[in-house]
């Protein structure tokens, strides 16, 4: 199996997306962490660019002792003076120039002919090599390049004494066929080829930095530049951790593996995501909160049944414990029973139906259902009131210039639809006297409390109250994603409990008159 050598340049091209900053320790926290990931070369910056970039570069330099150390710069000796400078401490170091060659880098931006181009790289690998003996040159936007240049521009590169050529599709246009094609054709063209690395690196403009990565291995890539989480310029770069679970989940097709520590990525990524301030997205590849994560009904029973139904790998080779099945409004019974039996629950089918209804209900209004959702769901419908009454619906009109007004519509235990409105002090309020008139009861209500029993902003709000009738005093409990919805359900159940209360205390007064 033919060994890809994995770049990575999250701590400079990484450090290149717009808002990113990282300081010494952060990169140093970073390069050993790359380190542990098993990292071939780690590019640790740019030091002409700054002296604070310097000074990183020297002291990622310093600490990471396994991997080769590779600080870039411009094609002149000011650059690659800066660079040895930052590198003068690193155990195995490798100096890494740039010049562009297409078209309209060379018009416009170097203002430089294809012979200048030539000559100045030249002039520049040359000088680099008098103190490196590990030199990459790349040929900044080589996707815009002429072939037949990129070829004479390799060739010249690996004569002048690079041990690396990179590719670069740097402003990410080229198809997947496209790239595959530079490198099959700088292979077969260019006789030293062999003799050296060729490189790429991509950007992620049209979302194929991937995918061209890919090619270029199938072109006959011997490394792959990337960033952790794929961040970098723009769209960024490719996702080292992308190509490396690509080619370890499809090694039959690629016939190529890299040296990383899979089950380092995880950490790697939130490490990154952390220092950064670049939130992966949920639906990433590999690394997104949902790669491992399954919502709907059919998969979670597929999962539960056998795994690689839907995993093509496991959450493990990535450094992660396990996959999730997330209660969802797409789950199924299957997924809810095994969830309810991980709470702690032994329920009968007839229990984990009812249960699951109530489930669907609340999943149809609240995004997550978390496990505080099904507790309470689960522990409401094993207390059993007989329920005389149940709220069908209610409507409140409220306005700071205008009286609170509830209408509620209740249904009693023989079929009947009552509906009632009254007018109270609050919303709350004018819910219970219009539960009040409906009912007929006449209540005193004791104690009103109203708490969050899950979190974020869809969160399940608890209303739990104690009311009167006389001697007889009961609690209700209602619990909904509205506060006035759960207001309401706490009312009508604290009124069933009150009516099967008085009647087994008037059923034991009669007993005791008979007796
Ligand atoms: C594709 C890539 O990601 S390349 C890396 C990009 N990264 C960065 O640019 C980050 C760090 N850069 C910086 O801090 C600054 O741009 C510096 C310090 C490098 C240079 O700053 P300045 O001297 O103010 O130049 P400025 O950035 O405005 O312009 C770049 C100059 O470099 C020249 N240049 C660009 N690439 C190269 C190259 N590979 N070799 C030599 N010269 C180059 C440009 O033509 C321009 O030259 P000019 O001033 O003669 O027109
Ligand atoms: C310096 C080079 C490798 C680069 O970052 C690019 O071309 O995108």
């Amino acid at each position: 199996m033919r060994k890809i050598y994995i770049f990575d340049t999250t701590l400079r091209d990484g450090e290149q997306s717009p808002g990113v900053n990282l300081n010494v320790h952060e990169k140093v926290e970073i390069g050993l962490q790359l380190e542990k990931l098993g990292i071939d070369r780690i590019e640790a910056g740019f030091p002409a660019a700054s002296a604070g970039d310097l000074e990183s570069v020297a002291a990622v330099a310093q600490a990471v002792r396994n991997a080769t150390i590779v600080a870039l710069a411009r094609s002149n000796e000011k650059d690659i003076d800066a660079a040895r400078e930052a590198l003068k401490q690193s155990q195995d170091a490798c100096l890494h120039i740039f010049l562009a060659t297409s078209p309209i880098h060379r018009q416009h931006k170097l203002r430089m002919s294809k012979e200048q181009v030539l000559e100045t790289a030249e002039a520049a690998i040359k000088y680099g090599r008098r103190y490196f003996d590990k030199l990459e040159f790349s040929l900044e936007d080589a996707g815009r390049t002429e072939l037949d240049f990129i070829c004479q521009v390799t060739d010249m590169a690996i004569r002048a004494g690079a041990t690396v050529v990179n590719l670069p599709d740097t402003v990410g246009y080229l198809s997947p066929f496209e790239y595959g094609n530079i490198f099959k054709t700088v292979k077969e063209t260019v006789p030293d080829a062999y003799k050296i690395q060729l490189s790429a690196h991509c950007h992620d403009d049209l979302g194929m930095a991937t995918v061209n990565a890919l090619a270029a291995i199938m072109g006959g890539a011997d490394q792959v530049e990337g960033t952790i989480n794929g961040i970098g310029e723009r769209a960024g770069n490719t996702a080292l951790e992308e190509v490396a679970l690509a080619l370890e989940t499809r090694s039959e097709f690629f016939g190529a593996k890299t040296s990383l520590v899979l089950n380092e990525i995880a950490r790697t990524s939130r490490l990154v995501s952390k220092l950064t301030g670049m939130v992966v997205p949920g639906n990433k590849a590999i690394v997104g909160a949902n790669a491992f994560a399954h919502e709907s009904g059919i998969h979670q029973d597929g999962m539960l049944k056998e795994k690689t139904t839907y995993e093509i790998m496991t959450p493990e080779t990535i450094g992660l414990k396990e996959s999730k099945l997330v209660l969802g409004k797409h789950s199924g019974r299957h997924a809810f029973r095994e969830k309810l039996i991980d709470l702690g629950y032994s329920l009968s089918d007839e229990q984990v139906n009812a249960a699951f209804k109530k489930f669907k209900d609340l999943a149809d209004k609240k995004k997550d259902v978390v496990d505080e959702d099904l507790r309470v769901i689960v522990e409401e419908k094993l207390i059993t009131t007989p329920e005389v009454y149940v709220l069908d619906a209610f409507q409140i009109s409220y306005g700071t210039q205008s009286v609170p007004t509830a209408t509620v519509r209740i249904q009693s235990e023989d079929g009947q639809i009552i509906e009632e409105a009254a007018i109270g002090n609050g919303s709350v309020d004018s819910i219970f006297k219009a539960i009040d008139k409906a009912t007929g009861e006449e209540i005193e209500l004791e104690d009103y409390t109203i708490k969050s029993i899950s979190h974020g902003k869809d969160a399940l709000g608890e209303v739990h109250l104690v009311m009167r009738q006389g001697e007889i005093s009961v609690q209700g409990r209602g619990v909904s994603t509205d506060i006035l919805e759960a207001s309401a359900k706490a009312y009508v159940h604290a009124i069933n409990r009150l009516i099967d209360k008085r009647k087994s205390v008037n059923h034991n007064r009669n007993n005791m008159v008979l007796s």
